[in-house]
């Protein structure tokens, strides 16, 4: 998708008009044209925008060069291409499209560029074809051939719309086309308005079809056809400023008529996609023929050509808005080419090859890993897919093992049948040899052969059976395992021998399968009582799992609100790192009062050798050092405090003793002055009698120096104790925080460990459960297979019970009868 290329042009003034007239009101600055009133301000209104803005200056040639020429170039590539110039009538459209002998338009210049074109491209051959045409009152008039009028569109599948009869030239060489160009000319539609000594009465449209193919190997390469469109309109224009009248009046309502039309196309084409409903191409043979043009297969531009003159600013104001809109308009160009099969072919081929060269190169290395994943992935199905077999293989070995103990029971069952068939015979044939209960004797060696008889079992399943009385009682379904194979009862049943003489005890069930329930079989107990372990194991686990949750969450909670009551510390900790800063002031204001204190003293005291100036220097000396020690010692306290976030330990400074030093020192002094100050005033009292008036105001002058030295020396010394007790205070304080500070990160670490420890117990615990789960899952499903095993033996059981049974009523009514029949055998 590109967008149309619009310019706009500036058509130098008439020069029949007045200079004053003909001044442009427009001003060009490069691609933007602005209206400027006469005082040279610009109308902020009336300022555009386009690719190209063309001042009066501009040639052809330029025009050409930026704004044609690669819409030419496309055209010879296969692109089609469409230019065309629009602007009110005089304004010098037909100068820019067709040129003078001096400046030849864009059509001339096109035609021999073609050419150039064509012959630099040396591997390809091509036909051009041209045709002129004009649209004249709303008529297509060939231009080429004065017979061929009214001609009408046609709209065909492959070609799209075109004009049906027009003339096509075959052309070899721009002169060719140049002189065909002139011979059209002749017979287009000019006539003279107010406005225009030569005006174009008609849309003009050159036309010229550029069809190429391969040199080489042409049978295999594609045929390219583009059409290049070279219009010329005809001007809008006000019939009042025209003085149109009859033919030309007609002539001016059809021109301005289609004129309408392109304008309502290009609006409609210059709305949003959304917006955008039905294009009206149809509504003139203008926009019709240039449909491919606005919003089609085409790369377009259009120049807009203007009158500078003040007279015509309303129309150039229209021509503006109407460019402006044109420059919205997106038209979608591909080369245009007809495909032969064998071309299809070998563009197929290519594009094939093409996209291997792409899969062996820049996409190799990522295929490749591609593949060793997949092959990864196939070989972890296929070491599943055998894991899986194996567990069938076992699963089908486990139903065969059954199946075969089915069998053998099954065979029970019918040997139990053949007993209860041979029963009669069997009795018929021993009738002298029968036990007193009159079953048949297991020990007998005499006894039939082929009869199953008991004799088979073994002692340890055919136990005393004398007190059995079948009227009264059913044996439970798992005793009657006595008839069966001995080992196959023992694998069932996990190694339960039932006791045939405690038969008798069990309640009746009579005729009915027992039901399967847990207590049934002792394997199923065990299962049971296997799963109801892991059952609770997983409980317990759970619970555990549960309380440690909540022990975490706790401490989590605790250890927040550990870390804030830190936090809040450390926020208390911030004023009392001041302390040592205000000290620090403190101490040079006290050593400011001081001087002052001992510069006054010095004052008083005349003879510098005498001892009371002697203790004054030293005293003074000690003093400053002192207070130097103590400044130094609260600058290394807040340097240290800058350096490190922990607090300095204040403690380790020996600053209260040197406070006390210096109070001291201090206090000393003081009295000493005092009294030196008194004792003079005695001497002065008692020797200077004479000078009474004059010593007086002196004593009274130094009197009142001193009580205001023993004011500020009571103030400092007033602040030196409030100093020392806040310094005594914050050691304190911070000795305190120091040790919350310790337990509570003590308290963290230790938190810490029982969080990591708590976690790693819940990852264990979380680990047995996943495995309780799998293990309960796995007996779960054992149990099942278990339950469905049991359910067939029980049925296989029930099945033989009930024909054992009526095999022992049988025996019971054969045996009544017999004793019926013989009762003295008894
Ligand atoms: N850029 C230019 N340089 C010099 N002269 C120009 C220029 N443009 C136009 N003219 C002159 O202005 C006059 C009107 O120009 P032209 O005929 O090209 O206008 P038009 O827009 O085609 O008018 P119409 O629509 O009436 O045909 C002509 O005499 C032409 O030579």
């Amino acid at each position: 998708m590109e967008k149309i290329c619009v310019a706009v042009r500036v058509r130098p003034p008439a020069p029949e008009l007045s200079p004053e007239n003909g001044s442009s009101l427009w001003k060009v600055e490069d691609n933007r044209i602005s209206l400027h009133k006469s005082l040279d301000t610009p109308i902020t209104t009336s300022s555009y925008a386009f690719d190209h803005v063309f001042d009066e200056s501009s040639t052809n040639a330029s025009v050409y060069e930026l704004l044609t020429k690669d819409i030419i170039h496309a055209a010879v590539e296969g692109f089609n291409g469409t230019a065309f110039a629009y602007g009110q009538t005089s304004s010098g459209k037909t100068f820019t499209m067709t040129g003078s002998e001096t400046d030849p338009g864009i059509i001339r210049r096109s035609v021999r560029d073609v050419f150039e074109r064509i012959h630099m491209i040396s591997d390809r051959e091509f036909l051009i074809r041209v045709s002129y045409m004009e649209i004249y009152n709303e008529e297509i008039n060939d231009l080429l051939a004065v017979e061929n009028q009214r001609l009408q569109i046609h709209e065909h599948l492959e070609r799209g719309v075109f004009v049906a009869g027009l003339k096509e030239e075959i052309v070899s060489d721009a002169e060719q086309i140049l002189k065909l160009i002139d011979s059209g000319e002749v017979n287009r539609h000019f006539g003279e308005t107010n406005m225009n000594v030569h005006s174009s009465r008609s849309h003009t449209i050159f036309r010229m079809v550029i069809e190429s193919r391969g040199k080489e190997n042409s049978s295999s390469d594609a045929i390219r056809v583009s059409v290049l469109n070279l219009v010329d309109l005809a001007g809008s224009e006000r019939i009042a400023k025209t003085g149109a009248g009859g033919v030309r009046l007609t002539e001016g309502k059809y021109i301005n008529k289609s004129l309408m039309i392109l304008g309502n196309v290009i609006n409609k084409l210059s709305d949003s996609a959304k917006l955008r409903a039905h294009i009206p191409y149809r509504d003139s043979k203008l926009t019709r023929i240039l449909q491919p043009a606005l919003g089609g297969n085409a790369k377009t531009c259009i120049i807009c050509t203007i009158a500078p003159e003040e007279h015509h600013i309303e129309e150039s104001k229209g021509t503006l808005q109407f460019a402006s809109r044109a420059k919205r308009i997106t038209n979608c160009a591909q080369v245009n080419e007809i495909l032969t099969d064998a071309a299809l072919l070998k563009r197929q081929k290519l594009e094939i090859e093409e996209l291997r060269m792409k899969l062996q190169g820049s996409h190799a290395e990522v295929l490749e890993q591609e593949i060793l994943k997949l092959s990864n992935q196939m070989l972890k199905y296929e070491l599943e897919c055998e894991r899986l077999k194996t567990q069938l293989e076992e699963e089908r070995r486990k139903q065969k093992e059954q199946e075969q103990c089915i069998k053998e029971q099954q065979m029970k069952i019918e040997n139990l049948n053949n007993l209860v068939t041979n029963s009669d015979f069997k009795r018929n044939q021993s009738e002298g040899r029968k036990t007193p209960d009159g079953l048949c004797n297991a020990n007998d060696s005499s006894d039939v052969p082929g009869t199953p008889c008991f004799k088979s079992a073994s002692h340890s399943f055919v136990v005393a059976r004398s007190n059995y009385s079948l009227s009264d009682f059913s044996p439970m379904v798992y005793s009657l395992g006595d008839v069966a194979n001995e080992d196959t009862w023992m694998k069932l049943n996990k190694g339960f021998v039932a006791d045939l003489d405690k038969l008798q005890f069990t309640p009746a069930i009579k005729r009915q399968p027992t039901p399967i329930t847990m207590e049934t079989t002792a394997c199923s107990r065990e299962n049971y009582k296997e799963v109801e372990d892991l059952k609770s194991q997983v409980e317990l686990l759970t619970n555990e799992k549960d309380s440690l949750q909540v022990n975490f969450n706790e401490q989590v909670l605790l250890n927040n609100k550990v870390m804030e009551e830190m936090s809040e510390l450390k926020q208390e900790v911030l004023p009392m790192k001041e302390i040592p800063k205000r000290l620090s002031e403190s101490v040079t204001s006290c050593r400011d009062v001081y001087n002052d204190v001992i510069v006054t003293m010095k004052s008083l005291i005349p003879d510098k050798e005498s001892p009371m100036a002697k203790l004054l220097s030293g005293t003074t000396e000690i003093t400053t050092s002192l207070l130097s020690t103590l400044e130094t010692q609260f600058s290394m306290i807040m340097d240290a405090q800058k350096a490190s976030s922990v607090d300095h330990p204040l403690s380790d400074h020996p600053l209260s003793d040197q406070w006390e030093t210096l109070r001291v020192n201090l206090k000393n002094t003081t009295t000493f002055l005092l009294t030196e100050a008194q004792a003079k005033d005695e001497l002065l009292n008692c020797h200077n009698k004479g000078q009474e008036t004059a010593a007086l105001e002196e004593k009274e002058k130094l009197k009142s120096e001193l009580s205001i030295i023993k004011e500020r020396y009571n103030e400092v010394e007033k602040e030196l104790g409030l100093d020392k007790q806040l310094l005594v205070a914050s050691r304190e304080g911070h000795k305190k925080l120091l040790k919350e500070v310790q337990f509570l990160k003590e308290e963290r670490e230790a938190f810490d460990v029982k969080i990591s420890q708590s976690t790693q117990r819940l990852r264990v615990i979380a680990n047995d459960k996943e495995n309780a789960l799998k293990d309960l899952n796995v007996e779960v499903k054992r149990r099942k297979e278990m339950e469905e095993e049991i359910k067939q033996i029980s049925f296989a059981f029930a099945t033989r019970h009930k024909s054992f049974v009526s095999f022992h009523s049988e025996i019971k009514s054969k045996m009544q009868k017999l004793t019926t029949r013989n009762p003295n055998s008894s």
